[in-house]
Parts: structure tokens; sequence; C-alpha cells
């Protein structure tokens, strides 16, 4: 097969560079993902060993995808390639060298739940006032240490972090991070974190084993590498060393993961790392119209922080992008929801071409609720995982507590479930025991009646045999997975508690247990999976990104709803991006500086570039909160994008109608001074009009003199206003038609003064933000 058909120059030149290094640094949809595609094909069809490839991605289910067109062109040798994200390929390492660390091949692995409970606990133990230290705080700051590799000792030991901490008014991380880390390796446990904190600590201590990886990944690629952080660059530059053959592609204007320590001077170190490095740019982008990209590259031009890129397409022109408003976030997801059914059945599409993006998951709520109106399926990507959900945590604690007794974060959860009348006083005296005998909890419980009599050793007992006799389970040769997870369901009583919950949530916990073991069946099935023990399938499910779960029914056809963050790497046909507002997005939390805000406009840029024929950005007046409802303004990453390529929805004329009628719980309010009426003052706010009063006002306009509610043209779409001139008729979005009166050019702050027909009156804008269109 020609590996080389189907790519243009650049992207040909990138596959064949197979000795060295390589950075392929490229705009949105430009294929590098097509490249490492290409390039893995290519390296097995000149001979290379599969097993010497190693090839990091962003998901599981990237490298899943990545592993069947592989398949295709290349045939089985592919399974053999080890692909994957950098925590579950790394997990793998650890399981088979943990032992040069002091871990067994069974731990466990902790999740963000658990970290912060097992914190929690510390916090209390320590006497400390978990107000002051937030486990979830205290969480972040560790997590932000261990990726820039710095140990518990060297954080005790550093003023200027010490310093830090102290002006934090939380001097006692450090000492908790300590702590930390002893009960993690203690319950024979690691955190995400450690994953790669622990690589890096294996290959540094222990050349030998180090030289045994290098030696065996002769070639290694990275997806989305500007998002990779310190921790994983040292891991892979560590591994890269003997063969040099590295091979890199990453989007600078793509990196949004600082937060969690991602650095982008990963790019810039590259080059200095590695003298002889090759750089080969992509500037041609197949995904997206014209329109799109444009649009992309007016908004990421704003950015000072960049490296020069030319992106561009060949492909069509496209239509514009469209802006919807809408009264609130409910009718939000009513406007989207519609538009997708509207464009399902003029364009013939399918529901997997859709996506709406939003910035933070609580958003999905008015889209859930509006698609289902619509009868129009789709998947949440992220949000509160299936496996975080309380029963499925539950039963998954037995599974890892049979696997690794000294896992203390699953024996709290499971050793009064169902209850047995175990409460915090007796799990804190077994504790206790533990400690003072240097034993570990388990040793304590399954001995119980060496220390303790009476009722209460009894039922710790009968837990004990209950749990050796899964152990047991588990030993015998050919049990799999599946076999031992229904059992453990059933004779741990879980399953017969939530059968005998008849209520709503009850039968739904029910089915998602049935579910897990459906899943636990499918696994152990599978042709693919190698290692059918329960083990295997804990690790699989511990290091699954959110991204990577699938459809419960195994619908495919779905909407996808999900984050940006979730969305990097991924394209629609179709794609709405909600929440258009300021304070949203850019999110309020990152407001603070230049570079946040210049890593906010790096996700905006993202959230565009998923989609290949159409983009539509949506905003909402007002939206609720906190339990509030807040007025809301448009973001100002509206006002980045050429005007050129932006326009109203077509149905804003419905749209706004709709606005108009007053919702329910809402009064209408007319400023007397400035004559603009408003529907967004919530009626709790106004004591004294009841309900009824709010319906009559509903169906009555209160004030007749109110000016004539201006409704935009179909087709409205602000124009460039940079030769906006004096006697200049405009129309605005909001306040109507009128005409310019006075210019007020001072720089870059350009201000007109319009006399606004229809009883607006006069109003002094600033040009920058002013949504207006040049009639004549
Ligand atoms: N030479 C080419 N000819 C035709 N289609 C191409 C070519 N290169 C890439 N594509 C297609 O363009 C789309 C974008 O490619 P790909 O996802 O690899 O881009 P990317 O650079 O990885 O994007 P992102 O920055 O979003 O991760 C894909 O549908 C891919 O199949
Ligand atoms: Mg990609």
């Amino acid at each position: 097969m020609n590996y080389l058909a189907g790519l243009n120059e650049p992207q040909q030149a990138a596959v064949q560079h197979i000795t060295g290094p390589l950075m392929i640094i490229a705009g949105a949809g430009s294929g590098k993902t097509r490249v490492l595609t290409y390039r893995t094909a290519y390296l097995l069809d000149k001979g290379v060993d599969p097993f010497q490839i190693l090839l990091l991605t962003f998901t599981n289910k990237a490298a899943g995808e990545m592993r069947v067109r592989v398949e295709k062109a290349v045939g089985n040798d592919a399974k053999n390639i080890w692909m994957g994200t950098f925590h579950s390929v790394f997990a793998k390492i650890l399981r088979f060298e943990g032992k040069h660390l002091g871990y067994t091949s069974d731990f466990s692995i902790y999740d963000t739940d658990d970290s912060k409970s097992l914190l929690k606990s510390i916090i209390k133990e320590r006497g400390l006032d978990d107000k002051v230290y937030k486990p979830n705080v205290v969480f972040n700051r560790i997590s932000g240490a261990k990726n820039r590799l710095i140990g518990p000792d060297e954080y005790l030991n550093n003023p200027i972090i010490q310093a830090d901490d102290a002006a934090a008014k939380l001097p006692e991380i450090g000492s908790l991070y300590k702590l930390y880390t002893l009960r993690c390796f203690q319950a024979n446990a690691m955190d995400f974190d450690d994953l790669l904190f622990n690589t890096n600590v294996l290959f540094r201590d222990h050349p030998v084993v180090l030289d045994k990886y290098q030696r065996k990944f002769q070639y290694i690629m990275v997806d989305e590498f500007q998002d990779t952080n310190v921790s994983q660059y040292l891991i892979i530059k560590k591994l890269a060393a003997m063969h040099n053959n590295l091979a890199v592609v990453g989007d600078d204007a793509q990196s949004i993961y600082a937060f969690r320590g991602a650095n982008i001077d990963n790019i810039l170190n590259l080059e200095k790392d590695y003298p002889n490095l090759v750089t080969i740019k992509l500037e041609q982008n197949y995904r997206s119209t014209n329109s799109i990209v444009q649009a992309a590259n007016s908004v990421i031009a704003k950015n000072k922080n960049q490296l020069k890129k030319n992106v561009f397409t060949e492909n069509e022109e496209g239509s514009p992008i469209e802006l919807i408003k809408a009264a609130s976030d409910n009718e939000e997801g009513r406007l989207i929801a519609t538009n997708i059914f509207e464009a399902k059945m003029a364009l013939g599409l399918r529901n997997t071409d859709f996506a709406i993006l939003y910035r933070t998951n609580a958003q999905s709520r008015a889209f859930e609720e509006a698609l289902r109106k619509l009868n129009i399926k789709y998947r949440i990507v992220g949000g509160l995982s299936f496996y975080q959900r309380r029963e499925i945590k539950d039963l998954l604690s037995y599974l890892r507590f049979v696997i690794n007794q000294k896992d203390i974060e699953a024996f709290k959860r499971i050793i009064n479930l169902p209850k047995r009348g175990i409460g915090d006083t007796t799990i804190a005296r077994i504790e206790i025991t533990a400690a003072e005998q240097q034993k570990s909890v388990w040793e304590i419980v399954s001995n119980i009646r060496q220390y303790q009599a009476g009722r209460f050793a009894e039922t710790i007992e009968g837990f004990a045999d209950l749990i050796k006799s899964f152990i047991l389970m588990t030993q015998v040769p050919n049990k799999d997975a599946y076999e031992i997870a229904s059992h453990v369901a059933k004779a741990s009583g879980l399953l017969k508690e939530l059968h005998e919950d008849k209520t709503v949530e009850g039968l739904s916990r029910y089915e998602n247990v049935q579910e897990l073991l459906n899943s636990i069946k499918q696994f152990v099935d599978n042709p693919d999976t190698e290692d059918h023990s329960l083990a295997s399938f804990l690790q699989t499910v511990s290091l699954l990104t959110t991204a990577d779960e699938e459809d419960p029914d195994g619908d495919n056809d779905r909407v996808t709803m999900m984050t940006i963050h979730g969305a990097k790497g991924l394209e629609f046909n179709h794609v709405y991006v909600a929440g258009m507002e300021e304070d949203l997005f850019p999110s309020q939390m990152m407001l603070q500086s230049r570079a946040d805000l210049e890593e906010e406009r790096r996700l905006f840029y993202v959230a565009i570039t998923r989609a290949e024929k159409k983009l539509v950005m949506s905003y909402a007046e007002s939206r609720y909160q906190y339990g509030r409802l807040k007025p809301c303004e448009p973001s100002r990453f509206l006002d980045e994008i050429d005007p050129k390529y932006l326009q109203f929805a077509r149905n804003i004329r419905r749209a706004v109608e709709e606005t108009q009628r007053v919702p329910q719980g809402f009064v209408r309010r007319v400023d007397n001074q400035s004559g603009v009426v408003s529907n967004n003052l919530p009626l709790s706010n106004k004591p004294g009009i009841s309900t009824t009063t709010s319906n009559l006002i509903q169906k009555k306009p209160v004030v007749n003199s109110a000016p004539a509610t201006y409704v935009p043209s179909p087709d409205f779409a602000p124009s460039d206003t940079k030769n906006l001139q004096e006697g200049d008729r405009v129309e605005h979005l909001k306040f109507g038609y009128g005409k310019v009166k006075k210019m007020d050019v001072n720089g870059n702050d350009r201000k007109a003064t319009i006399e606004f027909e229809g009883g607006v009156g006069e109003k002094t804008l600033l040009l920058s933000f002013a949504k207006l269109r040049i009639i004549s």
C-alpha cells in the first residue's frame, strides 16, 4: 500500500522522516493526527517491529481509533503497538516495575474522589480545620507540586514554596503532602499524578529499568504535545535518549491545560534539547470551510504569545458563523435543539454530526431538557462519570479491596456496606489497633478475634470471611473478572439492597450496577483482551478518561455534548458553542492576567476549529448561576471574530419574539430615563407583586408609552465600523435604527454618538463593542 497518497507534501515529509527528532507544529485541522497514523503504518511497512513503537495520545479512545486505522492498513501487527494516554501506558510499566519502588503489581489507582477523601481524613486527624484546609485546595497544590516533580521533602525544604504557603495562610500543606504520600504508599495505591511522578522516579533511580525501555521503544510519537507537562516531557526525553527517534505533533495555539501544569515551553525546550531537531509546519486546513478557518485566524491573532503560522484552506467558503441570542439559558437550550432538528431535516444529517460545546459541565442541563423534548438522542461526555456514581464505586471498591487489601479508601467504603452496624468509631478503633500493632488494617480485621471480642468482633469476622472467600475465588485459575464480579455483587448483598429499593433512583442504581457487570462481560469477551483477570479489568477502568466512555445502549447515533476542553482533537459537521457570555467564557476565573486571558482565547480557538461545515454560537441574556438569576453580557470573544464571517441566526426574529413574552416569575420593567424595556428582573426581588399580577402583566404590557420594541432584520450582520462617519445611517442590534451625530476618536478608543429612533434617544457607544450595521 502507498502510505503517501492522501497526504500533501509537508505531510509526506513528516511521514518519511523516521530517524532523528521531529517536531510538527501546525494549525488546527491540518492533519497532525493523520500524519501520526500514517507514519505508524509507514514504520511497520518499513519493517519496524510493532513492539518498538510507542504512541501517546490525549484519550484512550483516540488511541483506539488510530489502532483501527493502522490495522486496516497493515493488519494485525498494529495490535502490538503500545498506544494510549500517558497515564495508561505508564501505569502498565509501573505494574511490571513498581516493585523497584516498593509497590506490588496489584497497586490500586486512587481517583480524585479517593484522594480527596484520604486528604479529608488526614486533615481531620491532624486537627486542622477543613474549612481552611479545603481538601480540594490541598489536593490541587499537591498535584501541582507533583507535576513539577517536587516530592514532599523537597516541598518542605523549598523556602519559596514555604513562603508561598505561609502567605496563603496554609503553612501545613507540606506536612499534609508528606503524610498523604506515606498513606498512599501504605495503601499500595497511586493517584493519577503518581503514575507520572513515580515513572520519573523509576527511570531516575533505576538505570537498568530505564535502559530496558529505552531499548524497547525505538520510535516514540506524541500527539497534542502542546499539552504535556514537565513530568510527561521528562519521561519522553529519558525514553528517547538512546535512539533519539522522537516525533511530536502539536499546536501552540491549542494549548489549554496550563491550569493542570501543561507547559508551552516544552515546545521551545525541544529545540534546545535536540539541536538536530527537524521542524515541519503544516498550514493547510482540511477540516473546515474557509469562513470557519478565517474566523479562527482572526480570533487567535489577538494573542501576543504565539508562533507564527498561516493557516489556510482550499475548502469551500461555506456559510457565515451564526449567532443566536436567547433570553435565558432555557431558551438557549430550546433554540439550539430546534436548530439541530431543522438542520437534520434540511440537510439529512445524523445526530452524530452535531456537537454542543460549553465552558462548564453545569451548562448541559438546558440542552438535555430541550433535546429530550424533541426526541433527539444525545450523550454527555464528561461530567459525573459513570464510574464515579455511588453504586458503581461501591461495587468497584469491593473489587479493589479483593485485589489489594491495603487499599484503605476501598476498605472504608465497604466495611459498612450494606449496613452492618459498623460505625466510624469502630473503624477508628481498628485503625488505632493497626497503628499500635504496626500492622495493616486487613491484618487486624482478618484476625479480629485476637484483638476484640463481642458483637462487633462477630460482625467484622463475618465481613472478613466474606472477603476471604472472594480472594480465594481470584486464585482459582480460569475464573475471569465477570464471574468474580457478579458473585461479589450478589454475595456482598449490594445487589439485593438496590433491588429492594423501589424508588426511581433505586431502580436506576440497580440498572447501573447491571450495566457495570455487562461492561465487565464485554471486557472478558473482547478478543483483544489479553488478560481476563479482575486485576486487569480494574486497571482498565481506573484509567478511563471521561472521554473514553461508551454509550450505554449501544446506539451511537447521538448528539455529543461536552466541554471545550474535552473536544480537543475532535471534529463535527455542525458545532454549537454555547454560553458566549462575559464571566462564563471567558471564565471569570481567567481574567486575572493577560496569560490567563490568552489561554481562554486559545480555548475559544479550539472550539471554533472543531467545526467542519457549520459553526453556531449562542449567548443568553440571563442565566441561573449559584441559584440566582443573573443578567449576562455577550462575550468579548464575539467582538474578536472578524464581523465579515458572522451573522445573526436566520430564526432570530422568532427568537426575539419569544423573548418578548415575559416568562413567568418575571416582571416587565421600564426604565423611565433610558426608555429601555427589560424583562430580566426576577419577581422575587419585587416584594408585593404576586404571581397573579405577573400573569396579568404577561397578558397586557404595563406601559403603552414604551418605545416600539425593535426587532433586528433577519440578515443583521455587524459591519466593520472603521470608516463610520457623522451622518451615516446605522442599525444597532439592540437600539434599532439611528443616525451618527458625532464621532469621537482617541487612539483605539473610538466612540460614536447616535440618535436612535422609536423613542430610544441619543446614545454614545464604544465602537469596538457596538453591534452596528452601516446602512448608508
Ligand atoms: N492531505 C489530506 N487530504 C485530505 N484530508 C486530510 C488531509 N490531511 C488531513 N485531512 C483530514 O482533515 C481532518 C483534520 O485532520 P486531523 O484531525 O489529523 O488534524 P489535526 O491537525 O490533528 O487537528 P487538531 O489540531 O484539531 O488536532 C481530518 O478529517 C483528516 O482526515
Ligand atoms: Mg489532532
